[in-house]
């Protein structure tokens, strides 16, 4: 079977996304969505995205296989390049074109802005221990600035899901972090249940934080929406951060504001698309 397929790119955070809108289950199984990735043997990429037809007044679905074949509930970076990719796909090219995408983690609403940036309402964070879920702390209270061992070290983290695990740990310089191995161990802690992302945070400025990341079923990326989201959260909970800043990534800046508690989160930043090709499956 021949399947067309788009590569798209937000930050650098890299993506296959296939038009799936003829049937509501993936054209691919995780298997072949991790074959897919490998950057030696397949396409390469972050994860593969599926863009599915709409149900319950939803104008599509999404759904989204990591690099490993694992799926998770949501993608920042990857909503942003499925907005640009549906816009394409029916022709959309001027005004402000909004989406209601369901997805794992509920409804996001993506709007591609006359300037080619894609601005997304990525809902609200959930902060209780057994909705991240981790057995850290109290599962019915926040997770903020509590000790976990991982490696050789104690580390103060704090847990946020976007839909999605996130483990944030504020540091005094990102350069002295060893993400490659400190990631791994964090993504497989039994204090995370299913698995977590892991994002270490430099605090610039109030308004301008630096980021690193390890993603569950990825590994390290160039970029994470939803851990650029969770980690702003993280911070304003420590006090750390203003309510809206620039959050740095090793592929470039994304805009995040949280304007109060009990409001949705938003993201700012771009999507490009890189190639599209035919595959035979
Ligand atoms: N890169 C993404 C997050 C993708 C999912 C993540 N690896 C997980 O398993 O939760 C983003 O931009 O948010």
């Amino acid at each position: 079977m021949q399947i067309q397929f788009s590569k798209y790119q937000g930050l650098g955070n890299d993506f296959v996304l296939i038009d799936n809108r003829h049937q509501s289950d993936p054209v691919l199984t995780p298997t072949q969505a991790e074959k897919l990735c490998d950057r030696h043997f397949g396409i390469g990429a972050d994860g593969i995205i599926f863009l599915l037809p709409g149900q319950a007044g939803h104008s599509h679905t999404m759904r989204i296989f990591n690099a490993d074949g694992s799926e998770p509930e949501m993608c920042g970076n990857g909503i942003r390049c499925l907005a640009k990719f549906i816009a394409h796909l029916e022709h959309r090219e001027e005004g402000d074109l909004s989406y209601r995408i369901q997805t794992l983690a509920g409804t996001i609403e993506p709007v591609v802005l006359r300037d080619g940036q894609v601005r997304v309402n990525m809902g609200h964070p959930r902060l209780q221990g057994q909705d991240i879920p981790t057995h850290l702390g109290n599962p019915h209270q926040p997770v903020i600035d509590q000790p976990l061992e991982v490696g050789n070290g104690t580390w103060q983290v704090t847990c946020v899901s976007m839909g999605n695990p996130h483990c944030i740990t504020f540091v005094d310089r990102l350069a002295d972090i060893p993400l490659a191995d400190l990631g791994p161990a964090f993504e497989h802690h039994p204090a995370f249940p299913q698995r977590t992302n892991t994002e270490f945070i430099e605090i610039v400025r109030p308004d301008y934080l630096k980021m690193s990341v390890w993603e569950r079923g990825a590994g390290m990326t160039l970029a994470c929406g939803t851990g650029a989201c969770a980690s702003l959260v993280a911070g304003v909970l420590n006090q750390k951060c203003h309510r809206k800043a620039t959050v740095e990534l090793p592929g470039g800046p994304l805009e995040i504001e949280w304007a109060a508690a009990g409001d949705p989160v938003y993201m700012t930043g771009p999507a490009e698309w890189v190639f599209s090709g035919n595959l035979e499956v």
